[in-house]
């Protein structure tokens, strides 16, 4: 007879027991699709999610499974294992979070799985409709998965009399049997979908205070970058406010990646420097591409092969099509500027959804707030910004404040000072 790879474990006595061991059961999304590099993927998303769990100080164990991942926690404890799910909706690269029961791969015990689900759920005290949805991964299983379906079906129907709505259940469960067991499961929070963070490389993202650039840098995070952070502050001219919000932005992003660092320049005199030396309304580009230049010459130090910034066309002054040409100038590296063709209403959007609108909206004095001329151009010509920079020696000065940096590592699950 099959039996588990480990023996039922001690479970909350507040929930009713479920035959088999409670598990978390990881659908991932792209990954599936990479052909031969799918392996790579699958060991730096093992990794990210070691490293995401790690915080929680819950010890588990990863197995690998043809298309999902099975993740364990030594106790068994169905709090550990619900805690481990929630944490692992923030990894990337995942794109559903199943608390499943794993049990051994026969028909009675999963039977008795299902039943012991459907005792569970708050449906049942509704007499609200069912339906299983069985599927095999294993198709050497004796029984197919329509037969799953009636078997099961017919045995919660006589069990507990609830009626079946197999297009808009109140409740499904779902029986999933794979190559070692089968995994029986009622419900599932949608992962962050994506690749793992790490697989594209790494690149430092340029952060305001404001609203885009963290969505900027979540989005990059998204599609596998590991990201820095480098944030400008109005130093000496404005207070410090910016950079306390800009790391609470990095500390409740860390969730997304771990590890991360920000950096933080004191940019006031530059801007003194380039209005002294008569910018005038080119001030606002002239600045930006000083930034551009400085987050170059860090980015370089990291090992990171492009800069992120939250510019979206249009959306201010500094964003025009031609202004956005002239800061392209200022840098080599690729800037990627993942909101370009968003509304500002979908970027707020994005950003509640990831917990950053609300900090982003804190007041602060961020240090384009000062020194700004009265109108600003929309119409920004490159050879006059280099100029500009011919006077004030702005690859130098780039240089200078790329070494007057200071470092922080705002983590996720840290206490708010
Ligand atoms: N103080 C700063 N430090 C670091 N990067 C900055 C700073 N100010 C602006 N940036 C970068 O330039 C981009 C455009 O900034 P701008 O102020 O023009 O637009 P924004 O819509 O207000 O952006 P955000 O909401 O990110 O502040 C920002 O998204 C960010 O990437």
């Amino acid at each position: 007879m099959p039996t588990l790879e480990t023996t039922t474990q001690p479970q909350n006595a507040e929930r009713p027991a479920v035959v088999g061991e409670p598990c978390v059961l990881l659908k991932l999304g792209e990954i599936v699709l990479k052909g031969k590099n799918r392996e790579l993927f699958e060991r730096r998303l093992q990794n990210n999610i070691r490293a995401a769990v790690k915080g929680l100080g819950i010890k588990i164990n990863i197995w690998q499974r043809e298309g999902v991942i099975v993740v364990r926690t030594e106790s068994g404890e169905l709090a550990d294992v619900d805690a481990v799910a929630r944490r692992l909706t923030d990894v990337m690269g995942i794109v559903w979070v199943h608390r499943a029961w794993r049990v051994a791969k026969e028909v009675d015990a999963t039977v008795q799985a299902a039943l012991d689900l459907v005792a569970q759920h708050p449906a049942l005290a509704r007499k609200g409709a069912f339906a299983i949805r069985a599927r095999r991964r294993d198709k050497r299983f004796p029984i197919t998965s329509s037969d799953l379906n009636a078997l099961v079906g017919a045995k919660v129907k006589e069990r507990y009399d609830l009626p079946v709505n197999l297009k808009n259940p109140d409740l499904a469960v779902f029986i999933e049997v794979d190559q070692r067991e089968v995994f029986v499961f009622t419900d599932g929070m949608p992962g962050a979908g994506g690749l793992p963070v790490g697989m594209s490389g790494r690149a430092l993202v340029l952060m305001s205070g404001g609203i885009d650039s963290p969505v900027a840098a979540y989005r990059m995070m998204r599609r596998g970058l590991r990201v820095d952070f480098l944030h400008f502050s109005g130093m000496p001219f404005t207070g410090p406010e910016s950079i306390y919000k800009a790391y609470a932005l990095v500390r409740e992003l860390d969730k997304f990646q771990g590890g991360s660092r920000l950096f933080v320049v004191p940019f006031g005199k530059a801007q003194q420097q380039i209005k002294s030396s008569g910018a005038d309304r080119l001030q606002i580009v002239a600045q930006r591409r000083l930034m551009l230049k400085t987050a170059e010459v860090v980015v370089g130090n990291l090992g990171g092969a492009a800069l992120i910034t939250g510019d979206s066309l249009g959306q201010v002054s500094s964003q025009t099509m031609q202004n956005i040409t002239a800061l392209d100038d200022a840098v080599s590296l690729p800037i990627l500027r993942p909101l370009i063709g968003m509304d500002k209403t979908e970027i707020m959007a994005e950003a509640r959804k990831i917990h950053t609108l609300s900090i982003s909206e804190l007041p602060d004095e961020d240090c384009c707030t000062v020194l700004t001329p009265r109108r600003a151009e929309t119409r920004a010509k490159i050879e006059d910004l280099r100029q500009i920079e011919k006077r004030l020696d702005a690859e130098e000065m780039a240089e200078q404040l790329a070494t007057n940096l200071q470092e922080h590592r705002p983590s996720y699950g840290e206490p708010t000072a």
